[in-house]
């Protein structure tokens, strides 16, 4: 078989003996039932907490140590173990993200369809999509039926696209006749935006007009 044909391409990587170095000795460690010690750290390290209060969040009970005045002596690979704004941050909520339900012709396999046999999604009208356009004239296209919006440097007319986008309409609209990039980035910066609008480019924002 041709060698390029081969899909045998896994890397294999060989586990040493040695021990890694700048690790603690995790062997001599133990973590001891809370009705035994109160703690998982083990005596020593308590030694200099300065306060410490039982907290709720919903069925969950836990203890808050406050360990500021606590000098950074278990430092690993930079993180201090046990820090007090460790423990604080594991009861941070995490952001929530309202599930937008999914409409049947709309998915993004449909909007790719849109997009390879649409022939002017953008509203170009034959002008160039290399055209330089100022935010002045973005902010105008702010209507239902021509709403741009500009995406790290670009010019995008996402009217069509609005009712594809699977965050909702309202939150797209959050786009319109502005410069979405932070927003955009803030929720999905994975997202392959450039790809997926590419029909719908305009123009090149011109940042050296208002
Ligand atoms: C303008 C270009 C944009 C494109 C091409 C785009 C595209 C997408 C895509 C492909 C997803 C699905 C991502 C995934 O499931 O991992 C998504 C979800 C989402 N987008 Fe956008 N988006 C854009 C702008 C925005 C803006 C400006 C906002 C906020 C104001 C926003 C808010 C959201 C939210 C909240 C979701 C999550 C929906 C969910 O989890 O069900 N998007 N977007």
């Amino acid at each position: 078989m041709d060698e390029t044909e081969n899909n045998d391409d896994f890397t294999f990587c060989q586990v040493g003996e040695s021990e890694p170095k700048g690790l603690p000795d995790v062997s001599s460690m133990s973590i001891k039932d809370e009705k035994n010690s109160g703690t998982i750290w083990g005596d020593n390290s308590r030694s200099n907490v300065d306060s410490e209060k039982q907290e709720k969040v919903g069925s969950l009970t836990f203890k808050v140590i406050d360990a500021s005045s606590q000098k950074p002596s278990t430092k690993v690979g930079g993180s201090n173990v046990g820090s007090s704004k460790e423990t604080k941050s594991a009861v941070k909520k995490p952001a929530t993200r309202a599930k937008v339900p999914f409409q049947i012709g709309y998915s993004h396999m449909d909007w790719l369809k849109v997009t390879r046999t649409h022939p002017d999604l953008a509203g170009l009208k034959g002008q160039s999509n290399k055209r330089l356009i100022p935010l002045s004239e973005v902010k105008l296209h702010n209507t239902e039926d021509s709403m741009w919006t500009v995406l790290k440097g670009r010019v995008y007319n996402i009217t069509p696209y609005m009712k594809f986008h699977p965050g909702g309409v309202d939150m797209l609209m959050k786009a319109v006749g502005k410069d979405c990039t932070a927003l955009f980035n803030k929720y999905h910066a994975w997202v392959n935006a450039e790809f997926m609008l590419e029909k719908c480019l305009v123009g090149i924002l011109d940042d050296s007009r208002k």
